[in-house]
């Protein structure tokens, strides 16, 4: 590569295949994985809100473009490209890397158990194998409360419990954990994996949000059926022993989330690490519908269904070693407000990324 070309217009992006390197400066270059995703993006933006250096790699096909900022290189490719892997390490002296890209839904891993070991273990290896030999000493992993048998008494898990996953998607992630160490042990690769409990809400500002398709998580489901846009809620499980009968889960807001990645790269100075990132309270079902029609200020039409496979009744995280050892806590705690943030991206955006203009995005 010679002299970097200037960033082409979102239309082009989309079919790049090797961007231009980023301009020299001060500061660390990090490789995002699935940056053009929900928690991928907020967390590029954290890292461009300190000054550091971004490389996104996503596929786009869970991601947007239109999530990418216009100054950051972003290499469409799939990981289990090796060869495209090597190039991206070639290209940039890699300081760490976000590893978010994986097939991440629950329901789906019960149906299709083989695919999320093989894809989320190999592409996960794929990435490691990359990093090590392009010299890169950190990888944060995008872990998650999947890994863990919650405790009968639905008391918060903590770091140290033994895993033991209840569905395909948490196994696969556990592999990855496993693996991990011994590319720590053999090659040096320093690994954070944050077992991340449910994230939910948007960028304040609304510029960045939440837009999958098909969409599956509770928050934004509930938000377009209160808005008539898809139809009643179907509330999964209505007999789960809680307080109200249906499922328990700690929503912990995505910018928390980001802010706790700049934190973990930081703790692998000192080497690998293990955590949970939640806000320690569970909130049921019901009571993040009761909170979508207070701020929304319009009936959520629900309807029971059965439980889904592989959804355990109660997960809430105990994250207070992350919080002493990293000095990071959640701000967004009151659980109305997460909820307004992704209320206010769908005000915005009432057909995601699609409703932006791609010249506004180009500038911003
Ligand atoms: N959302 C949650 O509540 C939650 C909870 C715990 C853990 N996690 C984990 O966090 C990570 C990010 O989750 P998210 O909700 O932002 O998901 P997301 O689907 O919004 O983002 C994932 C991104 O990765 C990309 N991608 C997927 N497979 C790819 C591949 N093979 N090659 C290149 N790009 C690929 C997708 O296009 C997408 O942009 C995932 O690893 C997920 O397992 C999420
Ligand atoms: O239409 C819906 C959607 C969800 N739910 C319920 O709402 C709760 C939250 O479900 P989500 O689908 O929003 O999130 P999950 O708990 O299934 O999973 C999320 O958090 C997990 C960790 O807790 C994983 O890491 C996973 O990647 C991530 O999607 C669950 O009790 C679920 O059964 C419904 O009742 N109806």
């Amino acid at each position: 590569m010679t002299a970097p070309d200037p960033i082409r217009p979102l239309a082009d992006r989309r079919q790049q295949q090797m961007p231009a390197p980023v301009p020299a400066g001060t500061g660390s270059t990090y490789l995002v994985t699935g940056g053009a995703g929900f928690i991928g993006s907020h967390t590029v933006q954290a890292l461009r809100a300190r000054g550091d250096r971004v490389v996104v790699l996503d596929d786009l096909r869970q991601g947007h473009a239109e999530a990418v900022p216009a100054d950051v290189p972003l290499v469409v490719a799939d990981l289990a490209d090796r060869a495209r892997l090597a190039e991206v390490f070639s290209t940039w002296k890699i300081d760490a890397v976000l590893h978010f890209a994986a097939l991440s839904l629950v329901g789906e891993s019960m149906t299709d158990p083989i695919r999320y070991c093989r894809d989320n273990l190999a592409n996960a290896m794929n990435l490691a194998e990359a990093a090590v030999a392009g010299g890169c000493r950190r990888f944060v992993l995008s872990s998650t409360a999947a890994l863990f048998l919650p405790p009968e008494d639905g008391s918060p898990i903590a770091d140290d419990a033994v895993p033991n996953p209840q569905n395909a998607y948490g196994e696969s992630k556990y592999l990855i954990e496993r693996a991990l160490v011994w590319a720590d042990k053999v090659h040096g690769l320093r690994t954070a994996a944050l077992r991340y409990f449910n994230a939910a809400g948007c960028d304040p500002e609304g510029v960045l949000g939440e837009d999958h398709d098909p969409e599956t998580h509770l928050i934004p489901i509930a938000i377009d059926a209160a808005l008539g846009r898809r139809p009643p809620l179907a509330i999964f499980g209505t007999d789960y022993p809680t307080r109200d009968g249906t499922a328990i889960r700690d929503y912990i807001h995505v910018c928390d989330l980001a802010s706790a990645h700049l934190a973990a790269l930081d703790r692998l100075e000192v080497g690998s690490c293990r955590y949970n990132l939640g806000t320690g309270t569970g909130t049921t079902v019901q009571e993040v519908v009761a909170a979508v029609e207070r701020v929304s200020g319009r009936k959520v039409p629900v309807r029971d269904a059965p439980r889904r496979a592989g959804d355990p009744a109660v997960l809430v995280a105990r994250s207070d070693r992350f919080q002493i050892d990293t000095g990071w806590e959640p701000r967004m705690r009151r659980l109305d407000d997460l909820v307004a943030t992704a209320w206010n991206w769908r005000q915005r955006h009432p057909d995601g990324y699609r409703s932006r203009p791609a010249a506004k995005l180009a500038a911003g």
